[in-house]
């Protein structure tokens, strides 16, 4: 559970006029977006409305974090009432399948078919995307040929310590909680490694690690639709996966290879995103489609998978990227840092929509599928 927007002070509730009540509750059981397709109030529970030295706040509890779109939600009523309405929110995420990783609830596969698209970059940012819609994450470099992980959080050369001498404690940066072999070996140690060896230590690393209490765990996998692949998917008790490709006909040819890797091993695809979808011009705006223009809702379509989100090729991105920063710690309303949240939300929202029984669209796929 994970208390946001508010401080609840008690003592100087005010009364809130039962016009005002009903003009909220109205349009909340109305509201429609992309986030809340069956309705904001289908899925809170736990719902109340105060108003708090002249402005309202509204309670709930909601099962998959998302305060960018309560943002709009909460701005979209402020300007209905002429006075300031807020959320305060716990967020209650549940596991969606069992598995033995204390204190993991959810963990969400980031995997590409093709190497070189931005799956590590994009993995950072969905993580820190999370964060930044309020609940906790951890990342773990599954990447074992080529951990950059490391780099991208600004962790270079940091040893994770042990508290029992068993487990690990993962190092800890903007609020993430993060693991990868490249804290423990030398790059060029890893990149020998043969597939068994490699599993091994990514199973260690996965099961050995103290990792605090995470609604989701990110897992960066290693590129590619191999051998070793395929024993990462299905050693890691994913939850769903998540597929990286740029818009070039050779990555999206792989991008389909991955999504049929996650299917034969019966792993849910919560959809794909194109990277590098466009170059936008600083100057004038203009959009070039540099690596062709539409193949990532194509395959979307074709393999009836969402497409979660485009992102823009953008030199901001690399230049965090390669300095352990990220767009969303630097500023996390801005117009990148909004494209990662959007999606990061639309990936939670698909776990609970697609796998969590609570939600009704899940109870629906249960029932037609019986
Ligand atoms: N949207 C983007 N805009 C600009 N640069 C990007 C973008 N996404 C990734 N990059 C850059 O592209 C390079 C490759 O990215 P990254 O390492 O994330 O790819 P990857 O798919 O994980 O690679 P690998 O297959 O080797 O693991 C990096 O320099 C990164 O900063």
């Amino acid at each position: 559970m994970f208390s946001k927007f508010f401080t609840k002070n008690k003592s100087c509730r005010d009364e809130i006029s039962v016009e005002s009540q009903k003009q909220i509750s109205d349009f909340l059981a109305t509201y429609r977006s992309d986030t809340f397709p069956q309705g904001l109030l289908a899925i809170a529970s736990e719902h109340s409305i105060t108003c708090i030295k002249n402005s309202v706040v509204i309670s709930m509890t909601l099962p998959f974090p998302c305060d960018g779109a309560l943002h709009e939600v909460a701005e979209q009523l402020t300007e209905l009432l002429q006075q300031t309405v807020s959320f305060d929110v716990d967020y209650d995420v549940v596991p969606v399948r069992t598995h033995a990783i204390k204190g993991v609830k959810n963990i969400i596969a980031i995997a590409s078919g093709k190497g070189g698209v931005g799956k590590s970059t994009t993995a950072v940012n969905l993580a820190y995307g999370l964060i930044a819609e309020g609940c906790h994450v951890g990342i773990l470099d599954a990447d074992i040929y080529g951990p950059s992980i490391p780099t991208m959080l600004g962790l270079q050369g940091q040893k994770p310590s042990s508290i029992d001498g068993k487990l690990l404690t993962p190092l800890e940066v903007n609020n993430l909680a993060a693991m990868s072999i490249g804290f423990l070996v030398e790059d060029t140690k890893a990149t020998v490694w043969r597939g068994p060896m490699a599993s091994r230590a990514f199973s260690q690393l996965l099961n050995e690690t103290d990792w605090p209490d995470l609604d989701y765990l990110i897992v960066d996998m290693p590129p590619g639709t191999g051998d070793v692949q395929l024993t990462l998917a299905q050693q890691v008790p994913v939850a769903g996966a998540v597929v990286i490709t740029t818009p070039q006909d050779i990555a999206l040819a792989d991008a389909v290879k991955g999504i049929a890797m996650f299917e034969q091993v019966k792993l849910p695809v919560l959809g794909i995103i194109e990277n590098m979808s466009f170059h936008q011009c600083q100057q004038c705006g203009h959009q070039s489609h540099l690596f062709g223009e539409g193949g990532g809702e194509r395959i979307a379509n074709n393999e009836n998978t969402p497409l979660l989100g485009q992102l823009p090729l953008d030199i901001r991105i690399r230049e965090d990227a390669d300095s352990g920063n990220s767009v969303i710690n630097e500023n996390s309303t801005g117009e990148l840092a909004l494209l990662y949240r959007n999606i990061a939300r639309k990936v939670a929202a698909q776990i609970y929509y697609q796998l969590d029984m609570r939600s009704p669209t899940t109870a629906e796929i249960v029932t037609n599928k019986s």
